[in-house]
């Protein structure tokens, strides 16, 4: 049977004891009509390898970058997800989505009053930043960073959802490890957020950390400090589009 609880696929591999099979959304968010794919985009990096931020990248000057990359940012409250994922989204020149702005007030509401959001609060949510990721591609970016709890594995699936629509196109989850301890003070010395310290227990309640044969995500343990955590995301990122870029030229 076709539900949610149905974990799917990632790049071929199988979850464990579960039919592959797709988790269709029930409802998804209208989208515009979408172009046909498009040209290869120039690559974020500039011509000798260099970012602009002083980090650098292993990919050849001659190589172009056909490849689109979706970058969720994931984890719990306060783990880091907008720091990090702007920091991304400045250094590879792709655009920014927080995934908080695209909650309804409702979703707002219940978590400023300390009520933890269910399955059935967040379904809308998911799917409105898959769309909001593709309509970013559709506008002729090279790809997207977002931010988003994605805190059980069926969440990852419906975004996962997202390559059907475009080749090319690759999904990667990065996944900011930490303690409940270490959020719960992060939290605590946050100011006019609408997620109080009282909500971060609910969220390791349900929290499911991505499994080995989710082959998709990158995991960065962010006990670190700030610029260590954002540093090694933006190597992994570089290193995760070299690899795809070059078994894609491979494959040429
Ligand atoms: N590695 C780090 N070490 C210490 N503090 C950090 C680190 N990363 C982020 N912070 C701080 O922790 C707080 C939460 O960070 P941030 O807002 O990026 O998390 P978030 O996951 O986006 O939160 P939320 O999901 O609640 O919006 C901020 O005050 C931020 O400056
Ligand atoms: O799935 C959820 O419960 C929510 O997305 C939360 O994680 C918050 O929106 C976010 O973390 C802001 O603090």
């Amino acid at each position: 049977m076709l539900s949610y609880d149905s974990p799917i696929s990632v790049n071929g591999q199988k979850p464990p004891s579960a039919p592959v099979v797709m988790a269709a959304p029930r409802q998804s968010m209208p989208s515009a009509p979408r172009p046909a794919p498009r040209a290869p985009a120039p690559a974020p990096a500039l011509s000798n390898g260099a970012l602009t931020n002083g980090a650098t990248s292993t990919r050849s000057s001659s190589s172009h970058a056909t490849e689109h990359h979706i970058w969720l940012v994931t984890g719990p409250a306060g783990c880091g997800k907008s720091t990090v994922a702007k920091y991304l989204a400045n250094s590879l020149h792709l655009p920014y989505i927080e995934g908080d702005e695209f909650h309804p007030q409702s979703n707002i509401d219940k978590m400023s009053a300390g009520i933890p959001l269910t399955d059935a609060d967040r379904w809308d949510w998911l799917t409105a930043l898959r769309e909001a990721s593709i309509r970013e591609l559709d506008r002729g970016n090279n790809g997207a960073v977002l931010t988003c709890s994605a805190l059980k594995r069926k969440y990852r699936d419906v975004i996962r959802v997202a390559p059907y629509f475009m080749p090319n196109l690759h999904l990667h989850f990065i996944y900011l490890d930490a303690s409940e301890e270490m959020l719960l003070q992060r939290v605590m010395m946050r100011q006019n957020h609408y997620m109080g310290a009282n909500m971060v227990h609910s969220q390791f309640d349900i929290l499911e950390p991505p499994t080995a044969d989710e082959v998709d995500v990158i995991r960065i343990d962010v006990s670190r400090p700030a610029d260590v955590v954002m540093a090694e995301s933006l190597d992994q990122v570089l290193k995760t589009m070299d690899r795809i870029q070059e078994a894609s030229n491979n494959k040429k």
